[in-house]
């Protein structure tokens, strides 16, 4: 498998694979969302999109990132989603980074949206889908330079490399370290970052707190045909068949 890592600026042709990693916050958040019952989470294209979608569709659940706002059910915060019943509920999510990186390679043949709660599950997911692929990692924050998405991007394509999930925890420290260290974690939980509760940075950096991979993809059903993430469990001895 061969690795790249851009950010969503830097995107000039569309990927084969890609894997769009937002740790601090969005695909943390979505993976809650899931963990929580959500059925899928319609990847809104900007703040007026997914108010439009929220006024459609009053059942939907609409997050935002930055502070609370009119047309919004909630914010882009693991902590705050943690404690939400979402069962069988259509979430509509737009982030600055995350949801943005997510819609720029819509039309790679494989789009995974990842953080590191989903971080093992990704990786099998690359070994079984793509160990010959090019694999484009999306560094959605701070153009293409935020630390704690590409110390993510990087752990899932040295995971993606291992034949099994044993020693993921002991491989994880230095690069769960880095995401500790980053501004978007310093950020966060020194106020700077609006629409915060105070323990997202810890929910952000738990490795493999869910069993599932998520796969944005085309849904027809979504409003009129919208890109969707929904959550994929991996099997641990996958093969091509199963996909
Ligand atoms: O909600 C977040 O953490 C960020 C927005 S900001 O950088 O805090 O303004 O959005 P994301 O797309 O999840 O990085
Ligand atoms: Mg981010």
């Amino acid at each position: 498998m061969d690795t790249r890592y851009l950010g969503i600026a830097e995107l000039t042709e569309v990927p084969s694979v890609a894997v769009v990693v937002d740790v601090m916050r969005a695909f943390t958040v979505a993976a809650w969302a899931f963990a929580r019952g959500a059925e899928r989470i319609v990847l809104a294209e900007s703040l007026d999109d997914a108010r439009a979608l929220k006024d459609r569709h009053p059942d939907w659940v609409a997050i935002k990132d930055g502070p609370p706002a009119p047309g919004f059910d909630t914010v882009n915060s693991p902590g705050m989603l943690r404690s939400m019943d979402l069962s069988g509920r259509t979430v509509v999510q737009k982030t600055t980074a995350g949801t943005v990186g997510a819609l720029a390679v819509k039309d790679a043949s494989l789009v995974l949206c990842a953080s590191f709660v989903v971080a093992e599950a990704t990786a099998r997911l690359l070994r079984a889908r793509a160990a010959h692929d090019t694999v484009t990692f999306v560094v959605t924050g701070e153009d293409g330079k935020a630390e704690e998405d590409l110390a993510c991007a990087q752990y899932i394509a040295l995971r993606a490399t291992e034949d099994t999930s044993a020693g993921a925890a002991e491989q994880a420290v230095p690069y769960l370290r880095r995401a500790a260290e980053s501004r978007a974690a310093e950020e966060l939980a020194t106020g700077v970052r609006a629409g915060v509760h105070p323990d997202d940075v810890p929910l952000c950096l738990e490795l493999d707190r869910f069993p599932f991979a998520m796969i944005a993809s085309w849904d027809g059903d979504a409003d009129a045909g919208r890109m969707t993430l929904r959550p994929y469990e991996v099997p641990v001895q996958v093969t091509t068949t199963d996909l």
